[in-house]
């Protein structure tokens, strides 16, 4: 019966065209087109809608608590408009629980502060669809193959060879701030210009002294790159409300950028662009040179992954082709992230720093005096003795506790469908960690009001998922380790020389404003006074 219908139906359409009848029809409606393309248009976006409205089921059919969200939007005006997304999560987390989802636009995700979830090993890569060659986006297989060739370059013997590097950074850095006299000074910009020094002397072996020359067009430009990618435009908006189809959209921009690369220098426009081809062309002077500098660029190409035995085991790892080095993409694009990752990161954790020694006078003295005991003069701070000294490690860890800086990155997505605490989680769903709400928990941190700065907390033996800084797990921050010895070289040497006061208008509380890093929103100024020793 079905196919008789079918089949006279078919009868009729090739009669249709064969008398040329359809074409008549047009010939009489000259509004057809518009007609037939407004139907479409409205039956695939009835169809869209319609998804959208289904995907708001997600919470509801596992009984997970949301904030309330609307439709098409989810909750992303709350979480974009003050520009505070780690207060806003651990302000849900009071209210609705340790385990709770948002939407960001109709994309479901879900937050926690359970130690018991976060413990997990199902979670893993942060984007199925982000490209493979950067560390920090890449997936799964080809993210494991690259973090173990890239592990060894972070190594204690590795960090120790570029150490000089940093400390000679820390020296320029007191020659600056002396320069200043008893001036009141913006500190943090300092700061910026120091750990840009640091991580480029440490990354390509090159001393572009920005910390004197404050206009340098690579440090101008890689500050345009942040306000750049710190500002919400059409990629954000795809990736916010049309998920889907990101991807596509991308892979469009990659070729239309191709496309009128042939007639526009993208360079002048895009900050990114400029600035990823100038550190291409390094890496290609570089390997000219072949040069056997300690830098990271010469380590990741000397790199090789002893990890084939261990990746065997893994059932997911067995089929891939193991490169044991890098590509000479793979070695650019990295080293292009670790100026990303280790630039803001790392002169905001000093910023936070000198605004707790100037408020709290009474900590100024107790590390002054703690590094003084270890370290007799400035002169003899390396990247191995500063790691000695106990009271500087906690207070390090209480500034990153109190003032965590990436947590929007500590979130994974599943790699296999599964039930966790009862919660049934499908693969690719996104779990983000509420970083705040783990380091201000009482249970976690007391018996000391969690609240309060209060370095001597750290001595204590802690649940290290309590500490979420530098993330956790095997997919933690690789550049950890040279972000504390940089931190601990340019704050012994600081301390060392300088007394940190208070400026007149020094603010009581610091207004925070979270993009890429959470940072003062405003800065702050203080005043060094230079020790007698
Ligand atoms: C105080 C300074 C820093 C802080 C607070 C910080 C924080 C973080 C956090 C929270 C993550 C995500 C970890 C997770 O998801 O579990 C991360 C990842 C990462 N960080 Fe850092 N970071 C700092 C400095 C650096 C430096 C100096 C470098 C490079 C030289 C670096 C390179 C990276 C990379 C490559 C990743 C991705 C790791 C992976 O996916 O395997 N970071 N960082």
């Amino acid at each position: 019966m079905n196919y008789q219908v079918v089949k006279t139906g078919f009868k009729q359409i090739i009669d249709l065209i064969n008398e040329q009848e359809l074409f008549t029809f047009i010939y009489d409606d000259p509004y057809i087109l518009i007609k037939l393309a407004s139907a479409t248009l409205l039956g695939l976006s009835t169809f869209y809608f319609s998804k959208i409205w289904y995907s708001y089921r997600f919470f509801k059919n596992r009984n997970i608590p949301t904030p309330p969200y609307r439709f098409f939007y989810g909750n992303n005006l709350e979480l974009t408009r003050d520009n505070n997304y780690s207060e806003i999560i651990q302000k849900w987390t009071e209210k609705y629980g340790k385990t709770y989802g948002y939407y960001e636009g109709h994309f479901p995700v879900v937050v926690t502060s359970d130690l018991e979830i976060i413990q997990e090993k199902i979670f893993g890569s942060r984007d199925d669809n982000a490209p493979d060659h950067m560390l920090f986006t890449a997936s799964r297989t080809k993210w494991k193959v690259m973090r173990n060739i890239m592990n060894p370059t972070f190594s204690a013997a590795k960090l120790r060879e570029i150490g000089p590097l940093i400390v000679k950074s820390a020296d320029r850095l007191n020659q600056v701030l002396s320069n200043e006299g008893e001036n009141e000074i913006n500190i943090s910009e300092f700061f910026k210009r120091f750990t840009m020094d640091s991580i480029w002397m440490s990354a390509f072996g090159e001393d572009i002294d920005v910390q004197n020359n404050p206009e340098n067009k690579f440090f101008k430009k890689c500050e345009e790159m942040f306000v750049f990618m710190a500002k919400t435009n059409l990629t954000t908006h795809i990736s916010n409300y049309f998920h889907e189809f990101q991807e596509i959209f991308l892979q469009t921009v990659i070729i239309l950028e191709k496309f009128f690369s042939l007639f526009i220098d993208f360079n002048l426009f895009y900050p990114i662009i400029w600035f990823t081809n100038h550190v291409f062309e390094i890496v290609d002077r570089h390997k000219m040179e072949k040069g056997k500098k300690k830098n990271f660029l010469q380590l990741l190409i000397d790199a090789e992954s002893d990890a084939k035995d261990d990746l065997l085991n893994i059932d997911d790892y067995t089929k891939v082709k193991l490169n044991k080095k890098l590509s000479q993409m793979e070695i650019k694009l990295n080293l292009t992230l670790f100026m990303f990752a280790g630039y803001e990161t790392t002169s905001t954790t000093l910023s936070y720093a000198t605004y707790i020694l100037a408020k709290y006078p009474d900590e100024q003295l107790k590390l002054f005096e703690a590094i003084s005991t270890v370290l007799d003069k400035e002169e003899d701070v390396n990247s191995e003795n500063v790691l000695e000294i106990e009271y500087l490690e906690w207070f390090v860890k209480e500034v990153l506790r109190i003032y965590p800086i990436a947590n929007s990155a500590v979130a994974r997505r599943c790699t296999k469908s599964t039930k966790v605490k009862n919660i049934d989680v499908p693969e690719g769903l996104v779990i983000a960690v509420d970083v705040m709400s783990l380091h201000f928990d009482k249970d976690l941190w007391g018996p000391v009001d969690p609240n309060e700065f209060y370095p001597p907390r750290h001595e204590t033996k802690r649940n290290p998922l309590g500490f979420m800084s530098f993330g956790n797990g095997p997919r933690n921050c690789i550049g950890m380790k040279f972000a504390l010895i940089e931190l601990k070289i340019a704050l012994c040497k600081l301390i060392l020389n300088f007394e940190i006061l208070p400026s007149k208008k020094f603010p009581e509380r610091l207004e925070l404003i979270e993009t890429i890093v959470r940072r003062p929103k405003n800065g702050y100024n203080v005043i060094l006074k230079k020790r007698n020793l």
